[in-house]
């Protein structure tokens, strides 16, 4: 009866919490409304989003959170906030690599929230044409695994496009292996799924499953989809795929590497302020020079800039022409980047600023 009590007494309490909440959030949603007022009147009306400021705020948040909750859940929480306060005023309208249930429509709703006019489009440069084009504001692609190297299809999109680079984002991927109902390992014959998955489980496929047939397919969606439709088949893919196409989840986590992560990239059009911890991207070539690519990065050591990525694709204006893709830490408008980036510029026959933005939170 004691405990009775204090559950009643508690319960109270957290409507009274709720109540306080729900009065905040709406506050905040007008304090939200009133700024893109304010946009409007400086006649920048057609998209309120402002990926530093957002930046900002769950930088700030995630700092000064004194818990119990986690910083994840903290940001995962004012990250929807954020979304439904801009969705308020005009949701924002961005193209993902589907189909619907692909990891880059996690990444995507894990960079802008859910309150967002989320588009599959089904290949990368789709992506960059939707974007460009303006059918929608952003478009979310993948770039890089920690396990199988990076999307070069994303890569040499950029060398086409215009389009800057306005976000990263870093999702843990956990692949699954799913099924129609459940079935003994040694009685599926084919399992599906995306080249990339794949190849991120093929230690745990040759030891679990050797005789199955591996079909790649073009998403894991796709695989899901396909398992979803045939007996003693299998698909690797995600949670949400395998909701998506209501498949049992036969294995749980069966990627090779405990830390397999793929970055994604958001691009846009539109440039993004510092927030004190961003990155610069840079795509470049160099002249054929022996110790040419050491020249360029030469200035990033004597300043102090921490290079996070060097990668080389094929530039196809001639055999053995490479083109550079290079990460750096800082904002191309903090003073030393821009010294840096100004001697690099230097040394190359041709640069480009992909963009400078937030680096991926958590
Ligand atoms: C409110 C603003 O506009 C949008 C909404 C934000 C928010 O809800 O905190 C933050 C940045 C913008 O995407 C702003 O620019 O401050």
């Amino acid at each position: 009866m004691a405990n009775d009590s204090s559950l009643a007494e508690l319960r109270k309490r957290i409507d009274e919490l709720d109540d306080r909440v729900l009065e905040l959030l709406n506050q905040r949603a007008r304090c939200a409304q009133q700024v893109a007022e304010i946009k409007v009147a400086a006649g920048e009306a057609d998209c309120f989003y402002r990926p530093e400021r957002e930046a900002e705020v769950l930088q700030r948040l995630a700092a000064n959170n004194p818990g119990p909750l986690g910083r994840e859940a903290v940001i995962r929480f004012f990250r929807e906030v954020m979304s439904e306060c801009l969705a308020l005023e005009k949701p924002l309208s961005v193209a993902f690599l589907g189909p619907a249930g692909t990891f880059t429509q996690q990444a995507a709703y894990k960079h802008f929230g859910h309150a967002i006019q989320a588009t599959p489009l089904p290949a990368i440069d789709e992506i960059f044409r939707a974007v460009e084009g303006g059918a929608c504001h952003y478009g979310v692609v993948p770039v890089e695994n920690s396990t199988e190297g990076v999307i070069t299809h994303t890569l040499d999109s950029f060398v086409r496009s215009s389009l800057i680079i306005a976000g990263e984002v870093q999702l843990r991927i956990h692949h699954h292996l799913l099924c129609k109902a459940p079935a003994a390992l040694d009685t599926l014959t084919e399992v599906f799924s995306h080249p990339q998955s794949l190849a991120q489980c093929r230690e745990w496929l040759d030891r679990f499953l050797p005789a199955a047939r591996r079909t790649p397919l073009g998403s894991n969606a796709e695989a899901a989809r396909r398992a979803a439709e045939n007996a003693g088949t299998a698909a690797i893919a995600g949670e949400v795929a395998a909701a998506l196409y209501g498949l049992e989840i036969l294995e749980r986590n069966i990627e090779d590497e405990p830390d397999n992560t793929t970055r994604f990239l958001v691009i846009g059009g539109q440039p993004v302020g510092p927030t004190g911890r961003d990155k610069t991207s840079l795509l470049l070539s160099t002249r054929n020079d022996p110790g040419a690519l050491y020249r360029v990065i030469e200035p990033f050591a004597r300043l102090g800039i921490s290079m996070t990525k060097v990668e080389s694709r094929p530039s196809r204006r001639g055999m053995w022409d490479y083109f550079f893709f290079i990460d750096v830490e800082g904002h191309q408008a903090d003073l030393t980047v821009a010294q840096a980036l100004a001697e690099v510029r230097e040394q190359t026959s041709m640069m480009r600023i992909l963009g400078s933005y937030p680096r991926a939170l958590s």
